[in-house]
């Protein structure tokens, strides 16, 4: 059967089924007999930010389907005290949490007030952002991001972006048409199931979306009415959201196997059917799916994985800045020893680009290629990872030592970080592990063995709480002479007569705006790994000789908008040289040919969006 029947066909039966569910879910909603029904004048998005109308959550089914905004709510429809309970249980507990929460009560104040700001003027809330990046973006973006999430049920007030729930199969090719936008150029997805290094936090996940995107946004100047957080709720297998009244999820186990892939198939397909030229940012998806889909669609559609693809390049930068930073040239790279903790989705996508990245440096042939293996060692939960590991995973499978070379160095299957640090001595100890306080004392300790003149400890897991480490632990145990960076900000270390440890943040947001940005303008249907190359190298090269003997090897965040455009030029002339842009707007393929690299940098600088106002008419059509 043609994958059209077969989407015709779920989409009768899905449409069948949902008749059934809503006609039972919304009995206790809809009119009662004698009351006549309001008429309203709008529809979709309209009716949400009307607030005589709106009702959020409560909205049945039927009526979200009768005004156009299925897809524009969570799914799972609430009453109206429920609604009230969720309202009054955040509004308690941030009571609770400023007198002695768990939480930094603060980070979540200024998240909402902003928040409010985002639902009221959007000029004026990336003016602000824009112009205070330095202080706002912990609080849109990694650490507080991830408080928001684990508290969004509660934090829900308005609705943004879209919810494609498996409830919706068969409907998601109409329902794209409920979002009010002619153009989208970003969208950014997650299903929730790997939220930072908080695990599974179901449809909450949202927040990440939202996140990014006000990155791109402020970063890469994308237009805000072009933007779209997506979360595509195929359950969750947290127990607590399981079990949480209160959960505005799909409360059921996730989808696995083949029914995932049709759910994440459709949406891919109603996305780019209504927005041919939108570029899908893949988000927080666990391991397993993170490659399994960049591999299904990265050759057929304008997509790229965050986590995977971005959190590579900017490692790769960082590894290159560590080798910089002992006063060596680049060139020196394959000459360093890596210990990585963690070969999930992150890890795995690091340890491919750095591989790779060293082969070239060796001569890019297959003996280039086989050495560069043998300058890693990997340790996941099961600790190091060796030929003699059961199940192994096929991703890590490459990157695992062989049994004898282990023994000649003293170590075995499975042997713990701190007996690999022991042993390796390592130039850079690289943490994408989720586990918080990995790098413990003893694992710091050992690393003062290190062959390095100059070693590095990168903590690179999200949020603050998920790091390896913190900065005050590995300046104060390792002194100053050490590179450091950490995924989510920590401040400057000082300590004391005068030296100061300087924290640098290693994380995406580095790069996948410009590079977000570099797909666009360029026109490229597809995203080659050479872009994702331009863009590292571009990021590697950005920092000046002074700054990185100085241990800076990445660019503070206030010049984001900086490095971004220029991110954003290095993968269009990728893409020029490929073969593969074809242009955007006035602006065709022949074109973009032309441009020198001061033009090129003008043409990025002219097509990113500044949050000003504009002069508004009134026009009746
Ligand atoms: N800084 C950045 O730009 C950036 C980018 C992407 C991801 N991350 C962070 O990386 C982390 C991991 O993301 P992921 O998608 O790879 O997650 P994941 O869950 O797929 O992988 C985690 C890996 O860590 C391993 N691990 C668990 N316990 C360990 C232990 N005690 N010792 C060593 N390894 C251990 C697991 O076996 C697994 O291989 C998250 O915290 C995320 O926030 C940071
Ligand atoms: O979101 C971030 O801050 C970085 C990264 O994408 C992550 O998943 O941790
Ligand atoms: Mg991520």
């Amino acid at each position: 059967m043609g994958i059209g029947n077969k989407l015709r066909l779920t989409s009768a039966l899905s449409r069948m089924l949902h008749r059934r569910i809503l006609y039972s879910s919304a009995r206790s909603f809809t009119t009662t007999e004698g009351h006549r029904p309001t008429i309203v004048h709008k529809r979709s998005l309209d009716i949400l930010h009307d607030p005589w109308f709106n009702k959020g959550t409560a909205f049945t089914m039927t009526e979200r389907d009768r005004l156009d905004l299925r897809g524009l709510l969570p799914p799972n429809v609430m009453d109206s005290e429920q609604q009230i309970q969720r309202f009054m249980t955040d509004l308690k507990r941030l009571e609770e949490q400023a007198r002695d929460g768990p939480s930094d009560p603060n980070a979540l104040a200024k998240w909402r007030i902003l928040n409010r700001l985002h639902d009221r003027n959007e000029t004026m809330y990336y003016k602000v952002l824009i112009a205070n990046i330095e202080e706002y973006a912990p609080i849109v973006y990694t650490p507080t991001v991830g408080l928001v999430c684990q508290n969004y049920s509660g934090l829900f007030r308005r609705p943004r972006g879209m919810y494609f729930s498996a409830e919706d199969r068969g409907e998601m090719m109409s329902m794209v048409y409920n979002w009010p936008a002619e153009q989208v150029d970003m969208i950014v997805v997650t299903d929730g199931s790997r939220i930072l290094g908080l695990g599974d936090l179901g449809i909450h996940g949202i927040g990440i979306s939202v996140g990014k995107l006000d990155l791109y946004v402020a970063a890469a100047g994308i237009n805000p009415q072009r933007v779209l957080p997506v979360m595509i709720d195929v359950g969750t297998n947290n127990e607590k959201l399981l079990n949480n009244p209160m959960y505005l999820g799909l409360q059921q186990h996730r989808l696995e196997n083949d029914e995932y892939i049709e759910v994440i198939d459709e949406f891919m397909e109603a996305v780019f059917t209504r927005w041919p030229h939108v570029i899908v940012q893949f988000e927080d998806f666990q391991s397993k799916w993170a490659f399994k889909l960049l591999q299904r669609y990265r050759n057929s559609y304008r997509m790229f994985n965050d986590d995977v693809q971005g959190t590579a390049g900017v490692a790769i930068a960082g590894l290159l800045g560590a080798v910089r930073a002992q006063g060596r040239p680049m060139i020196d790279f394959p000459k360093m020893k890596i210990v990585v903790a963690g070969a999930g989705s992150a890890g795995i996508g690091v340890l491919n680009a750095a591989r790779k990245t060293m082969a070239r440096m060796l001569g890019n042939n297959e003996t280039a290629f086989d050495s560069a293996q043998s300058q890693f060692w990997v340790v996941d939960a099961k600790g190091l990872i060796t030929e003699g590991r059961e199940d192994i995973d096929p991703e890590a499978l490459p990157f695992a030592r062989k049994l004898k070379e282990m023994e000649r160095q003293g170590l075995k299957e499975g042997a713990s970080l701190v007996e690999v640090v022991r042993e390796v001595k390592p130039d850079v100890l690289l943490g994408l592990s989720a586990v918080g306080g990995l790098f413990s004392k003893e694992v710091l300790e050992a690393m003062k063995g290190s062959t390095s003149t100059r070693p590095a400890i990168f903590a690179m897991s999200n949020p603050t709480k998920n790091a390896e480490c913190t900065a005050q632990e590995a300046f104060s145990i390792l002194g100053d002479n050490i590179i450091f960076a950490s995924g989510s900000p920590f401040k400057n270390v000082d300590l004391g007569n005068g030296h100061v440890g300087h924290c640098n943040q290693g994380n995406n947001m580095y790069l996948f705006p410009g590079i977000g940005l570099g797909i666009l303008l360029s026109g490229t249907p597809i995203v080659s790994d050479g872009m994702l190359q331009a863009a590292a190298e571009c990021l590697a090269a950005y920092m000046s000789e002074e700054e990185v003997l100085k241990g800076i090897i990445y660019p503070p965040i206030s010049r984001i908008r900086n490095i971004t455009k220029r991110i954003a030029a290095a993968v269009i002339k990728e893409a020029v040289e490929e073969d593969l842009a074809c242009g955007y707007r006035e602006m065709d393929a022949r074109e973009l040919h032309k441009l020198n690299e001061e033009e090129l940098m003008q043409y990025v600088e002219n097509n990113m969006w500044s949050p000003e106002y504009p002069t508004l008419v009134y026009k009746d059509d």
